[in-house]
């Protein structure tokens, strides 16, 4: 119901308007006449008659006769909006149009009717609530220093060889002329910094959107496809902590996956076992400055730093060199390491998540990690014969001093059913119940038997510097010739092939021992979901790798009890 009330007197004597208003609203009857007398509302053109209202609605809700009478015995033109701030004392919040209250223009009302608004306006209460936050505001500079700042030369090798001139040890909280805070103390600020550079789409799409530009990009680097890390954490497992690195591309949309091994990166006594002069395996692209401006801050949530974080994240990171990231600059002299070890390893849903027993996808994806972690003799010492025990996997430095700590990558492709997706794989498994194996039931959809490519892949090697193009070269753990092929064409040094031997097989044919290194195996499980879990074995799985065997030309031996002319 519109509240404009008619206009007042000065002394405030009710019009009989008013009072028929007041009866009106106060009446119990629901059939009342027109209001007789009244005068027009306010800035209403139109007197009674034969267009006025013939009946007011009913009020469903009793009225406060307290209230309406408050507001006619109180002040000018108020609609019910304005009615909490109308009546203005020294304290209360005086009606949005009219002068202030200490106006000369205004004349005091005597005895008027006090009503204080609780709650200022809104645009009232967003000022205040701004300059509240400038008031706690931190310019985004001085959330960590500034990336812009020059780099040393030499960059950071580690947490603990860390030596000042090359690295800077960081405070995540604030620069240098305040005392130390923790970040935690003014989240708003950080969240707001770091929400404006959270890059949550794909970083290639996000700067030049468009398949068309895409192509432009691949262009600029001839036909190689560009790659960024984009993120990078540590994570703790079965077979000790890691780094996960997430990466973009410019050649398909997926976010393929680096799980990256370098205990030297994480342990002083594991570099400290390692030979002098081993490379830490960082990200050149997650390494990099991104922006000008770019805050330490920043920086660290990203992953880009060195050493390990730590609550309150004071002291034990820095910032990472952007040209030469985690070399130990002081060694010259070449040292014998090992080469690190790296699987190529394509996304299996069914068998890494939900234990699929027609693959084994899962217990590989396993197997490379806990071998990449094992300790490695080197290899003048090395003896191809001993297979490392479970102990040794188990133990977070050397075994002996012949070893050295392992290192490597698993470069985790979304390249699910062997690059066909994961629809088409699942039709295809029906194939296979009718009896087709895995090769002719792609066929029979229209599929190539392998649709992998690897040139992504090889980005990746090549951003995290393991491509070999600087004189390492790797050991790739594969059975698949295509994949050696692939990566070699992509100008990856594969210098050694390291196979990938089932575990039921080597369990069986005494690779490994006997059962009792198997019920070590499980002993070890400390994961969820495969990994740190068993073997996986069943009828499926030997079809399925005697077909990969028989029919893709993967390089290992079936056991004789497996081959099918045996069965
Ligand atoms: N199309 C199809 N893909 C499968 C099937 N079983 C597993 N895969 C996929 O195969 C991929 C693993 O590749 P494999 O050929 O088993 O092994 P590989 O990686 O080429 O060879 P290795 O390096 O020796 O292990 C994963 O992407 C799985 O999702 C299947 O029956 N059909």
């Amino acid at each position: 119901m519109p509240m404009v009330m008619s206009s007042r007197s000065a002394h405030h004597q009710p019009s009989q308007g008013d009072l028929d208003l007041l009866a009106l609203l106060t009446s119990d009857s629901s059939s009342m006449g027109p209001l007789s007398g009244s005068t027009p509302a306010h800035g209403d053109t139109h007197p009674h008659g034969p267009k006025a209202k013939k009946q007011l609605p009913r009020r469903e809700n009793p009225v406060d006769a307290l209230l309406i009478s408050a507001v006619l015995a109180g002040s000018g033109p108020v609609t019910r909006h304005h009615l909490g701030h109308g009546v203005a004392r020294p304290g209360a919040y005086a009606s949005c149009d009219e002068p202030p209250a200490s106006s000369p223009s205004r004349d005091p009302i005597p005895n008027k009717v006090v009503m204080r608004s609780l709650q200022a306006p809104r645009s009232e209460r967003l000022r205040v609530q701004q300059e509240a936050g400038a008031q706690h505001h931190v310019p985004l500079e001085k959330l960590g220093q500034s990336s812009t700042s020059p780099e040393p030369a030499t960059s950071p090798s580690g947490m603990e060889a860390r030596s000042p001139k090359t690295a800077r040890s960081m405070s995540l909280s604030f620069g240098k002329d305040r005392p130390k805070r923790r970040m935690s103390i003014d989240p708003a600020p950080v969240s707001q910094m770091l929400q404006a550079a959270s890059p949550n789409v794909n970083f290639f799409a996000h700067a030049q959107p468009g398949a068309a530009s895409q192509t432009a990009l691949r262009r600029q680097t001839g036909s190689r496809p560009l790659v960024r890390c984009m993120a990078r954490t540590r994570i703790p497992t079965p077979h000790g902590e890691l780094f996960l690195h997430l990466y973009h591309n410019t050649a398909d949309n997926k976010e393929h996956l680096a799980i990256v091994i370098d205990p030297i990166q994480l342990s002083s006594e594991d570099r400290a076992a390692s030979p002098k002069g081993r490379r830490e395996i960082r990200s050149r692209t997650l390494n990099e400055q991104w922006r000008e401006g770019e805050t330490d801050m920043e920086r660290v949530v990203r992953g880009a730093y060195v050493g390990r974080l730590l609550p309150g994240g004071e002291g034990q990171a820095s910032v990472p060199s952007t040209d030469r990231p985690g070399r130990i600059e002081e060694e010259t002299e070449a040292v014998e390491d090992i080469l690190p070890l790296v699987r190529i390893h394509s996304e299996c849903f069914t068998g890494e998540t939900i234990g699929s027993m027609r693959c084994d996808c899962g217990e590989q994806l396993d197997e490379a990690m806990r071998l990449i972690a094992q300790p490695q003799p080197l290899p003048s010492h090395s003896r191809q014969d001993i297979l490392p025990t479970p102990a040794d996997s188990r133990a977070a430095s050397p075994s002996s001093s012949a070893t050295v700590p392992g290192r490597g990558v698993v470069i985790y492709m979304r390249q699910e059913g062997r690059g066909i997706g994961l629809l088409e794989k699942i039709r295809a498994y029906n194939l296979q119940d009718l009896g087709h194996d895995t090769v002719t039931a792609n066929l029979m959809l229209g599929h190539g038997a392998d649709e992998r490519k690897y040139d992504v892949a090889a980005e990746i090697l090549r951003d995290l510097g393991l491509a070999g193009e600087e004189g390492e070269g790797i050991r790739l753990l594969t059975n698949n010739p295509d994949k050696v092929g692939g990566l070699a064409k992509e100008g990856v040094q594969v210098r050694e092939r390291v196979g990938m031997v089932p575990r039921d097989w080597k369990c069986r044919d005494g690779g490994l021992g006997d059962e009792q290194d198997y019920a070590d195996w499980r002993e070890r499980r400390a994961g969820v979901g495969l990994i740190g879990a068993g073997k996986a074995s069943g009828v499926e799985l030997e079809k399925y790798l005697r077909t990969k065997v028989e029919r893709m030309g993967h390089m290992i031996d079936i056991p004789d009890e497996h081959r099918a002319d045996k069965q």
